[in-house]
């Protein structure tokens, strides 16, 4: 694990957006763990989170046009993203999201921000089963742009659709390159090494072992 990613993992247990419990996800699992992005809800925490995003998407090279955060979750990842690709990497990027309900008065429409056009950079919190993600490519599509990539902070490395994992079956059937700041197996080595307790770290592996990959 690299440090970056460490003194992420610190901030996001020391802030309360990484929590242990019991919590159902989206995709009806139940997770003995949970990254909850909107807790990054100061200025200093969301620019925090932000700058690890945008570090990471000039480490990438993926080439794009527009930056895309899927509600809800995404939407103040893709604003905070490309305010600080702007301010530190001097990269004025264009930035969207969408409503979860179509809006049917003044300008009307899915999307807010800038039009989706051209190649579009995904970004979100998590990828769990990557129904997000799906929904995300075929809005893409739908407003005629390509999708470039996804960027997330947390790969929980989990089962897709089949047999492979979500972020497997997002490279492989869309050709879409995804890049996560951290992996549910940086947690467990992170977990491991803070001495965390034992009950706690078998509940991580038992998950593991039922929807990992
Ligand atoms: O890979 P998946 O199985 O799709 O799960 C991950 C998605 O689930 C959550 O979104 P959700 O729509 O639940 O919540 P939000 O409105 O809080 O962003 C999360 O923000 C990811 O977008
Ligand atoms: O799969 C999900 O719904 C999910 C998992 C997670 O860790 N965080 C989140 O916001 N959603």
């Amino acid at each position: 694990m690299l440090d970056y990613q460490r003194e992420l993992l610190d901030f996001a247990t020391g802030i309360g957006a990484l929590r242990f419990g019991d919590f159902t996800l989206k995709s009806g699992r139940h997770s003995p763990y949970f990254f909850n992005a909107g807790l990054f809800a100061t200025g200093q925490r969301l620019a925090r989170l932000a700058r690890a995003y945008a570090q990471g998407i000039q480490a990438s090279g993926i080439a794009f046009d527009v930056l895309y955060g899927p509600a809800y979750k995404g939407i103040p990842l893709a604003a905070a993203t490309a305010v600080l690709l702007a301010v530190e990497h001097g990269r004025d990027t264009p930035y969207a999201f969408n409503r979860k309900e179509a809006k049917d008065h003044g300008e009307g429409g899915l999307i807010v921000g800038s039009p989706l056009a051209g190649r579009i950079l995904i970004i979100d919190d998590v990828i769990t089963a990557g129904t997000s993600v799906r929904e995300s490519v075929e809005i893409i599509r739908a407003a005629g742009a390509t999708p470039a990539g996804v960027v997330i902070a947390l790969d929980r490395q989990e089962r897709g659709q089949g047999a492979r994992s979500a972020v497997q079956e997002v490279e492989d059937h869309f050709g879409l390159p995804v890049r996560s700041l951290l992996t549910m197996a940086d947690l467990i080595l992170y977990l491991e090494e803070t001495g965390t307790d034992a009950a706690l770290l078998e509940s991580m592996r038992a998950y593991r072992t039922s929807y990992g990959i």
